[in-house]
């Protein structure tokens, strides 16, 4: 419990802190709407009394005019409240959705290999949807309720102990009543926010892989599964929704009575002592029966929606304490310029001790090509990945120019190495957005330059609006979209490049291009290339031919491709393509 509250407060703390002066002002407004709340029924009964007694009078309209500008100022509160609670909810959620957005992001792959994109969603944004209203005004109005609460039952014990008494029984039964019954529900809802999150993680990760659903005729299958999920989904709603009409309407019976009771009581007090009950008070004693339904529910919700906060604080704790397996390293920088690469003895597997990668040792110096060949599971995509410091080793050691990939700071790594995979993730966004990846630090010209450069200008004219041009998402072929990958790269100056080439057949002017392209992108740097092209392939100065995770041929080009003996010579013999897809 007391490091649930110091996890309340700790998070309340951090991201309310900025805006404390608005969070001052939403306290007082809640208070202030409490206050004036109790106030209202007194002027009514004034009216009432005074009407009895004296008839028409100015008083009567003073009351009047003061009991409008009550109303007035009590809407005006209400609409600030809402604005300023609104303003601070989503100023502070934003900041802990960026928060965890960027500390998902800084976990390695392992951690978003183990969960759905749509779970992660649900988590990052159903949770701190959750959460918003707790930092807008759930403690603070908490209070404010319990405060009108007290109010309301002292004002009763003001006017007869007796009503004071009935109306405490009256405030603890409900309240007894609506936890019991909202604590069956909870299970209820939990269910179905499982139901929902699986639903939505199913949907992504459909909505993800529709090109292979409908090229693998699998659309019935996936429509049956989606119907199974809504079958499973449907009864727990149902249940859930159900139950809490059920709770609404003996709450809404529960409150008929004590009304009835309320004036039944007025009647029987004023028989007794008519000028301190007078018909004002009873109408008073009414009013504020019917005022006591509010703060009940309210406090009754919030303590509810308390249990819901802490559940999803719990979660984002969770998620906040999941730390990355890879460390930053003491900080050791390269040079500008081609870096040397170099992989000693290294063994590295997904799964602990099934090893993909097996004892690879070998060298590329800097400014050299390296072609690596393999069959299709062979770990050429997971050395890259060693590379790129996606994963680290379990044995033997990476280095770049003579440093371990351990020893630098992940970002002045990855800004060292160009990555460029056959799946290039391309946005719905702008061709300037997509080739700078929204870094709006780059100019156009340097942009214009690089697309000049890597022999796009052609491609470039052709946009109708220029770098502005919207990209369509799926609109581009494998080639065109390396092509734009390539560019990326350009634009970001790497010393070490790795190219996953794209392996389907490309029509003969984007393999023109793209050969263009390379000659410009290879140009002063070192190159790890996972070729799938005999053209790329004679660019290579190293061939390196992976089987099963281990080195099965390491040499020169030139030596391995007159040695009739090597699989490389036999590789060139009937084409790589044949071979390798
Ligand atoms: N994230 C992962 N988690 C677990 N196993 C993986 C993961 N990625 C790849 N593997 C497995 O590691 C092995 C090597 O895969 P890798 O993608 O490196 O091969 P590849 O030679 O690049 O294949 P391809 O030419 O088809 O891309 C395969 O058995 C693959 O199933």
């Amino acid at each position: 419990m007391l490091v649930l509250l110091r996890r309340y407060f700790a998070l309340l703390a951090r991201y309310l802190r900025p805006q404390w002066v608005g969070s001052l002002f939403l306290a007082l407004f809640l208070f202030g709407n409490a206050g004036l709340q109790l106030l209202k029924p007194q002027l009514l009964k004034l009216f009432i009394d005074t009407a009895l007694a004296h008839g028409v009078s100015l008083t009567l309209l003073l009351i009047a005019c003061s009991f409008i500008g009550f109303a007035l100022l009590n809407q005006g509160i209400a609409v600030a409240d809402s604005y300023l609670g609104e303003s601070i909810a989503w100023t502070a959620t934003n900041q802990l959705r960026t928060d965890l957005v960027a500390h998902c992001l800084s976990l390695d792959l392992s951690f978003h290999k183990e969960r759905s994109p749509g779970e992660l969603i649900e988590r990052i944004d159903g949770d701190v949807d959750t959460l918003s209203h707790f930092f807008s005004r759930l403690i603070i109005q908490l209070g404010g309720n319990i405060l009108l609460l007290c109010g309301i039952l002292a004002i009763f014990f003001r006017i007869d102990w007796r009503a004071g008494l009935g109306a405490s029984v009256y405030a603890l039964i409900f309240l007894s009543m609506l936890m019991v019954m909202r604590r069956r529900l909870i299970p209820l809802w939990v269910a179905q926010r499982q139901a929902s999150a699986e639903f939505y993680g199913f949907l992504g990760e459909r909505l993800e892989g529709t090109a292979e659903i409908r090229a693998n005729g699998a659309t019935t299958t996936v429509l049956r599964r989606f119907l199974r999920q809504f079958h499973t989904w449907f009864p727990i709603t149902y249940k859930a929704r159900m139950s809490e009409t059920r709770i609404f309407l003996v709450n809404f019976a529960v409150i008929a009575s004590s009304l009835v009771l309320t004036l039944i009581l007025g009647a029987y007090l004023r028989s007794f002592n008519p000028a301190a009950i007078t018909i004002g008070t009873i109408f008073a004693m009414y009013t504020y029966a019917f005022m006591l339904v509010g703060p009940i529910w309210t406090i009754q919700t919030q303590l509810q929606d308390l249990q819901q906060v802490e559940a999803c604080i719990q979660r984002i704790y969770e998620l906040f304490s999941t730390t990355s397996r890879l460390h930053d390293g003491s900080g050791a920088t390269f040079g500008r310029g081609p870096l040397a690469l170099e992989f000693e003895h290294v063994t590295f597997g997904y799964e602990g001790d099934v090893p993909v990668l097996r004892d690879l040792t070998f060298a590329v110096q800097p400014g050299q090509v390296l072609g690596i060949l393999g069959r299709t599971g062979s770990g050429k995509t997971t050395l890259a990945r060693l590379i790129f410091r996606l994963y680290d080793a379990q044995q033997g050691c990476v280095r770049l120019d003579g440093v371990s990939v351990q020893q630098t700071h992940l970002q002045t790594l990855r800004q060292h190495i160009g990555l460029v995979t056959q799946d290039v993730q391309l946005f719905q966004a702008s061709v300037r957005d997509n080739l700078t990846f929204f870094n709006r630090g780059i100019s156009d010209e340097r942009i214009l330059t690089a697309l000049e450069n890597l022999g796009l200008s052609a491609w470039y004219q052709s946009l109708p609006t220029g770098l502005d041009t919207v990209l369509p998402t799926g609109a581009l072929s494998a080639g065109e979209a390396q092509l734009l990958a390539f560019t990326r790269v350009f634009l970001q100056d790497p010393g070490i490049i790795i190219l996953d080439e794209a392996s389907s057949r490309l029509d003969p002017a984007t393999a023109a291009l793209l050969e263009k392209a390379l000659d410009t992108l290879f140009d002063g740097r070192t190159a790890i290339v996972i070729a799938h092209r005999l053209s790329t392939i004679q660019r290579a100065n190293e061939i390196l031919i992976l089987e099963d995770g281990a080195v099965l041929e390491y040499g020169s080009y030139d030596k391995l491709a007159h040695d009739v003996s090597s699989r490389f010579f036999h590789l060139l013999q009937v084409g790589l393509e044949e071979v390798l897809a």
